[in-house]
This record gives structure tokens, sequence and C-alpha cells, in this order.
């Protein structure tokens, strides 16, 4: 069985320890396609959050209460870079972070692609899932907001991080989108898929700039998998991190139905022949959309990999 994984954020990164858990008591192969719309550059380093949060989370190398970075990290060089003055204050990298970005970055002005340095990352991490950008190009994302008297576009971490999501907002951009080309392998990874799954990561900042690159979102939802997501809310609450916002800016309402007619059934335009929410949610109507209520909290990874396989089987 092949499954690919459309993922972003923390939620996707824990999700993805219970799909390769599923996959190894099925013999199944997994391909995570992830968001890279949080990206930056920042002190001349390539920082790709989402991609990281899934290696190191995967790889067990992963901060388990902050979600992000390294365990057992330090901080020396924030102090210094802040010592200096140099801006910006608020996104902090950790040292033992550093050394992830130094080699990505060397490798990307020698001129590697993306997929391929996250590939050559990935040989120290074994994340035993085929880890793949959603591109190579560049895409990020921005919010436009209203900041000092006047409307300005901020990168997602500005916005994420400084301003915890706490301006207002008038909607998000993925810039470089238009021009993005999925990674290789993407495409390829979804037109063999027998299931896709959308991880309960964020839809409106994780999930959308995946299926914003050209022909990946067609790919799904004309490829031989079926589709099933996994809500990232349960009883109108996410999970964790800030949904309920990033919806809200979209005007859609913070539940397991609102999500889930976000991505619309697959047989009206939208993605989803199944929907998998928590049992709390029982009862969720999504227009032509399977649902099924499960538990569904990430405990741990055998709960996690059970949540996967009801996805999986969802019917
Ligand atoms: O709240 C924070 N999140 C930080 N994050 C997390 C990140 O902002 C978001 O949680 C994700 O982009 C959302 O998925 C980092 C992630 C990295 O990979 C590297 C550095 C950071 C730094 C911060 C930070 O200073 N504060």
């Amino acid at each position: 069985m092949r499954i690919v994984v459309l993922a972003g954020g923390i939620g996707g990164a824990r999700f993805l320890v219970g799909v390769r858990a599923y996959a190894r008591q099925v013999g199944a192969d997994v391909t995570a396609v992830v968001n890279v719309g949080d990206d930056l550059y920042l002190h001349g380093l390539k920082i790709c959050p989402d991609l990281d949060s899934v290696m190191y989370t995967l790889g067990g190398g992963a901060d388990p209460e902050r979600g992000w970075g390294r365990a057992g990290e330090s901080w020396t060089v924030k102090s210094e870079l802040a010592a200096y003055g140099a801006e910006p204050t608020w996104f902090g990298l950790g040292d033992k972070d550093i050394a992830t970005h130094l080699v990505r970055t060397t490798m990307v002005d020698a001129g590697y692609p993306l997929s391929a340095v996250t590939e050559a990352l990935a040989t120290r991490w074994q994340p035993g899932v085929r880890l793949l950008p959603a591109t190579d190009d560049r895409l990020e994302t921005h919010a436009v907001v209203d900041l000092d008297g006047g409307q300005r576009a901020i990168h997602f971490q500005e916005w994420w991080v400084r301003y915890r999501a706490d301006v207002p907002t008038h909607r998000f951009v993925f810039v470089g989108a238009d021009t993005a080309k999925p990674a290789p392998g993407v495409l390829d990874a979804i037109g063999s898929a027998d299931v896709v799954l959308i991880a309960p990561s964020n839809p409106v900042v994780s999930i959308a700039p995946v299926l914003a690159v050209p022909g990946l979102r067609e790919a799904v939802v004309d490829g031989p998998g079926r589709v099933v997501g996994v809500s990232p809310i349960i009883g109108g609450a996410p999970v964790r991190g800030m949904a309920d916002r990033c919806l809200a800016v979209l005007g859609v309402e913070c539940s397991a139905a609102g999500v889930g007619g976000l991505y619309g059934g697959r047989s009206s335009g939208g993605l989803l022949d199944g929907w998998l929410v928590a049992e709390e949610d029982q009862g969720t109507v999504v227009p032509e959309v399977t649902v099924r209520a499960v538990p569904l909290r990430m405990t741990d990874e055998a709960a996690t990999a059970a949540m996967v396989r009801a996805a999986v089987e969802l019917r």
C-alpha cells in the first residue's frame, strides 16, 4: 500500500509518527508532502520550520514541550545576536538547530534543490518516511494586516510568532505560488497513492499552501487514491496552535464541520472522500463526504496509529 500525507506544523509531525507506525504494521510505504509556506531566511540562513518539525519529530530529536526545534537545545547564538542588537529578536534559533540551517543553506547556495537537501538532512535522522517539500521553489505565506495605520503584508512567522495572530488580518497570500512547481516526486507519489491523508494540520496556513502549488490539488482530486482528512478541530477548538484565528480570517466556523466544509467533498469540486472527526464531534455532517467519529487525541504513537488505521479504512 502507498500512503501520501499532506502535512505541516506540529500536528502534521505528530500525525506522521502514527502513520509510520501504522505503515510498519501493514507494510505500507509513506511519502509526506510538507508545507514550505512557513519557510524564511534569517541571519543569512534558510529555515524550514515544518520540514524540520517533521524530521526532528520522526527522528527522535524534537523538543517534546515546544514541539519545534531540538530537544536539549542551548541558546548561545541567540543571546549573542541579541547582544549585537541584531533583529529580529522575536524569533529564536537554537544552537543545535542552527547546524541544520547551516548545512541546508550551504547546500541550497551550492545549487541543490530543497528536495535534495531535505533528503540529505534526512540521512542523519532516518525519519522512516519519504520527506518531500511541496515545492523546491520559494513559496511564502504572508498575512495582509492592519499595522501602524496602514495595510501591510507581513511574513507568516512575524504574524504567528511576533503578533501571536492577534492583529487585524484581512487575508493570507501565498507569495510565489503562481509559478511554483511541485517538487520532484510529489506528483508521482500522489499519482500512485492508494490513499492521500490530510493530516490534522492547520487547514489555512499548513495545508492550503501545499494545495496552492499549481497542479498539486488537481493531482490529489484526479488521482487514484481515496482522500481522507483528519480534523484538527476537536469540540470547536484547535488541538494546538491558532487554527481558530486563521479560520476566522476566512470567515469559516472553528469546528470539525467548518473545516470539513472548507476542504469540501471530492464529488462536488472539493477534496475529500472521507473526514475523520473526534468522538466529541459525532454527528458532524459534511455534504457528500463519509464522516466517522473516533478517538482523535494523538496522546501516543499507538493512539495515533489507531487514528490512521481508521482514516485508511474509512469507507
Ligand atoms: O513561537 C515560536 N515559534 C518558533 N518556531 C516555530 C514556528 O514558528 C511555528 O510553530 C511553525 O512555523 C508553525 O508550524 C520556530 C521553528 C523553527 O523551525 C525554528 C525556529 C523557531 C523559532 C520560534 C520562536 O522563536 N517562537
